[in-house]
């Protein structure tokens, strides 16, 4: 592979713990990482030269949550909701009963499917989620197919409890044998804490359950209502908080004390509980938008994420969360080019690898066929990914 030299970049966004943006820049990649980044004019020679003629440079997208392991689609009660029904967490069994029929070949190649799409669109690190199974076989299935496809896998057994199922029989089941069947295939374990799926004790049980085996956490919470999710996350030092749409006061500083030990200046110490806002399914849930404002406002890390499943956020495009996060959310077009990057590295706990462009980083860069990033939310829609380098590597 030797070293490529990516030159005449008109803007070169590097999400550095200064902002740094360079203009006139090139940037070179030895083998999957990232060697030097400077100006043009003092760029050192390489063994492949790639002109991006005045194109801009972003690092890669990190999608720190997503649901790509299903089958089938829920494009009906989409268009029910549009009628004005409101979204409910049942619909997970819908789409339950349409993954069990597929065989491995044909769940293997729909996600493999999906996560190609999500690359051509700029998410060089996708996390992935069970929770399509809801059965101790067939959730290890999905954790054992999707391992290999996707770059962090999350055990979601705790979706929704089963039809006919006692929920806190289906907890126990949830936070010992099938927990101990997908340990070796998952990274995070997560659990749905709302209204219609699980409560505050339950959570309670699988975050525990996870920390007794030194496994990593997140939650899905306050996404339908205000709820316990927040200081769950918070009190069991989970990586994220996802959804985060209904905030109490106390939910926003519980998470503002998570991140007490973290110097942003130089980004060291200990990270918080990163709120993982996602724009997309709260427009396809015609849910108010996160306060992702308020949450960087109070010292809160923040994550925004593309939730791509069937049912509440059926997009893998970051292009168009980062646009949807400046326009309608409040966020610079800086704050939101960090939070789809190294906001989501902090969320899966990989921001020494993955998430701004730096000497050493793995070199995964996004060419927008633009000449400024600002274009990603000036010119909202358009498909403005040029090409994607994931681990050095040209995709597609
Ligand atoms: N909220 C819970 N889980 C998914 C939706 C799953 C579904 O409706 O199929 C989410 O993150 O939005
Ligand atoms: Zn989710």
């Amino acid at each position: 592979m030797g070293t490529t030299l990516l030159t005449n970049i008109a803007q070169l966004v590097t999400v550095d713990a200064a902002g740094s943006v360079l203009e006139h820049a090139a940037v070179l990649i030895r083998e999957d990482r990232i060697e030097w980044i400077g100006a043009a004019a003092d760029a050192p020679a390489a063994d492949t030269v790639h002109d991006l003629s005045g194109r801009t440079v972003l690092p890669g997208w990190v999608d720190s949550h997503s649901h790509l392991i299903f089958g089938g689609d829920r494009a009906e009660e989409f268009v029910a909701r549009m009628a004005g029904q409101s979204y409910a967490a049942g619909g997970i069994a819908v789409t339950t009963l349409a993954t069990r029929s597929l065989s491995d070949e044909e769940l293997t190649g729909l996600v493999a499917a999906r996560r190609a799409e999500a690359l051509s669109m700029g998410t060089t690190w996708m996390e992935t989620k069970t929770g399509y199974g809801l059965e101790l076989s067939e959730e290890s299935r999905h954790a054992r197919l999707g391992a290999p496809i996707v770059d962090t896998l999350t055990f979601l057994g705790a979706h929704l409890v089963p039809a006919g199922a006692d929920a806190d029989e289906y907890t126990d089941l949830v936070a010992g044998p099938m927990l101990e069947a997908v340990a070796q295939d998952i990274d995070f374990v997560d659990i749905f804490c709302e209204r219609g799926a699980f409560n505050e004790d339950q959570t309670r049980r699988v975050l525990q359950a996870a920390q007794d085996r030194n496994l990593a956490t997140k939650v899905h919470g306050n996404q339908l209502g205000p709820g316990p999710g927040v200081k769950l996350a918070v009190e069991f030092g989970s990586h994220s908080v996802d959804h985060v749409n209904y905030l109490e006061d106390s939910d926003i500083q519980a998470l503002a004390g998570s991140w007490a030990d973290w110097d942003r200046t130089t980004r060291s110490g200990k990270p918080g509980t990163v709120a993982t806002c996602l724009p997309a399914c709260d427009l396809s849930t015609r849910q108010p938008l996160a306060p992702g404002r308020e949450l960087l406002d109070a010292g809160v890390g923040i994550a925004l994420a593309s939730n791509c499943n069937p049912g509440t956020s059926y997009t893998s495009n970051m292009n168009f969360c980062v646009a949807t996060a400046v326009l309608q959310m409040n966020l610079s077009l800086a704050e939101a080019i960090e939070a789809a990057t190294y906001g989501g590295a902090l969320a899966l706990g990989i921001a020494d690898q993955v998430g701004s462009i730096e000497v050493g980083k793995r070199a995964d860069l996004h060419v927008l066929d633009a000449p400024a990033a600002a274009h990603l939310a000036y010119r909202p829609g358009m498909n403005l990914t040029h090409s994607v380098y994931r681990a050095g590597e040209l995709a597609g």
